[in-house]
């Protein structure tokens, strides 16, 4: 179901839940809102999935019982927070993306953003727009693209090109209008990957940061770049370059991981270590025992699509099976008398 034709590129948050609304509705789904599975488990007596969920504040106990379960909860299910060095000593707030609400918290404040993914550049730009003065952690290679090309976003258009054109000539167009656009990003202290943006995507699962804003802010010094940290102090961060710098506060844009090894009862299909299917791209979607997952592929939306068509196609075709192997009702009520049925 596509977004409606009125929709501009990029809906507003109030578009989107009726989006959301419709589309539950057009399919009859009654989503349980305010509710978290806390396991789900395989009975092998009874041949189903048992999934137990609790309401928001811990209460209100409920068990579904399924044939066909699909983990659906993704690769950005909990924060990421890393172990600094120091960090029970330093006198500020420590705040995760996944808390981060708005930068009126910290205006006047000196920030530092940890992490340059899509997260910590527009909570950078936030800042700046709150008055705050933020410093962004760049330890490693990133590719930042235009959001926008030749009047088109850079996702779609990427998608389109991906369909006729293959995946190297894709990431070259990508980069010369990325250079034409924004000009050389080394000089900003952001290096490219050797790998361009898409190819990047698809072999480690790193997305390609889309630019709102933050590239001007730290051309016009709004925002600094600094290197790792090596350590915390009361009111200071030591980098790795050997320099101390004061802060008041510390955002942690270091992203998010998945969280089934928490919830789901199984040994084989998942790791783990990384919480994402064992099997390779592109069979990671199929369990034992009516087991599905969707959207752990690393490839982004078009990843989930296909899991979600193969996955959609097996139930489909299990249901029809075990439809067949039925035995109509009428000759199971009257096995005797049915000498008429097959
Ligand atoms: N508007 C949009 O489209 C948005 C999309 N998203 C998407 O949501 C997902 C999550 O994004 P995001 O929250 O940015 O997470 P990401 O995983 O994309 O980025 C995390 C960043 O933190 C860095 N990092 C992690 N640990 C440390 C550390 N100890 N010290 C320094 N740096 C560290 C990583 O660097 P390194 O590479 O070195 O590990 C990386 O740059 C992504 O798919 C993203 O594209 C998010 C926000 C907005
Ligand atoms: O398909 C997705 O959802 C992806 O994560 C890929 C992707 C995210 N942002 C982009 C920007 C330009 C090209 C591809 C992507």
């Amino acid at each position: 179901m596509p977004f409606p034709n009125d929709f501009p590129t990029y809906p507003t948050k109030q578009q989107f839940i009726q989006y959301l609304e419709d589309y539950a509705t057009k399919f009859d789904i009654s989503p349980r809102f305010n509710e978290g599975v806390a396991s789900a488990e395989f009975d092998s007596k009874l041949g189903f999935w048992r999934v137990r969920t609790t309401g928001a504040k811990g209460g209100d106990e409920m068990e579904y019982v399924c044939r066909w379960l699909i983990a659906a909860t993704g690769e950005n299910a909990e924060a990421v927070v890393p172990k600094l060095e120091g960090m029970a000593e330093f006198g500020g707030p420590i705040r995760h993306t996944s808390l981060y609400k708005s930068g009126e918290e910290f205006r006047g404040k000196k920030v530092l953003v940890v992490g340059c993914g899509n997260s910590g550049m527009e909570v950078c730009l936030d800042l700046c727009n709150h008055n705050a003065r933020p410093s962004l952690v760049v330890r490693d290679t990133v590719h930042v693209l235009p959001r926008e090309m030749l009047g088109k976003s850079t996702f779609g258009l990427s998608m389109l090109l991906l369909k006729w054109l293959p995946i190297r000539l894709v990431d070259r167009l990508l980069l010369v209008v990325s250079r034409l656009l924004l000009g050389n990003t080394s000089r900003l202290g952001l290096d490219r990957p050797k790998l361009g943006p898409l190819e990047l995507k698809n072999l480690s699962g790193k997305t390609p940061v889309l630019d709102v804003g933050t590239l001007a802010k730290i051309k016009s010094g709004d925002i600094e770049v600094r290197p790792a940290i090596k350590r915390l102090k009361c009111h200071a961060i030591e980098f790795i370059n050997g320099r101390t710098e004061n802060f008041d506060a510390i955002v942690l844009a270091t992203g998010y991981r998945s969280n089934v090894p928490i919830w789901l009862k199984e040994g084989d299909m998942f790791s783990k270590e990384d919480g994402l299917p064992r099997k390779p791209f592109p069979n990671g979607w199929k369990g034992e025992c009516g087991l599905y997952a969707v959207g752990f592929t690393k490839r982004g939306i078009l990843g989930a699509t296909m899991d979600a068509k193969r996955i959609a196609e097996d139930i489909e075709r299990c249901w029809k099976a075990e439809a067949k192997h039925c035995t109509p009702f009428k000759g199971s009520l009257f096995p005797l008398s049915s000498s008429s049925s097959p």
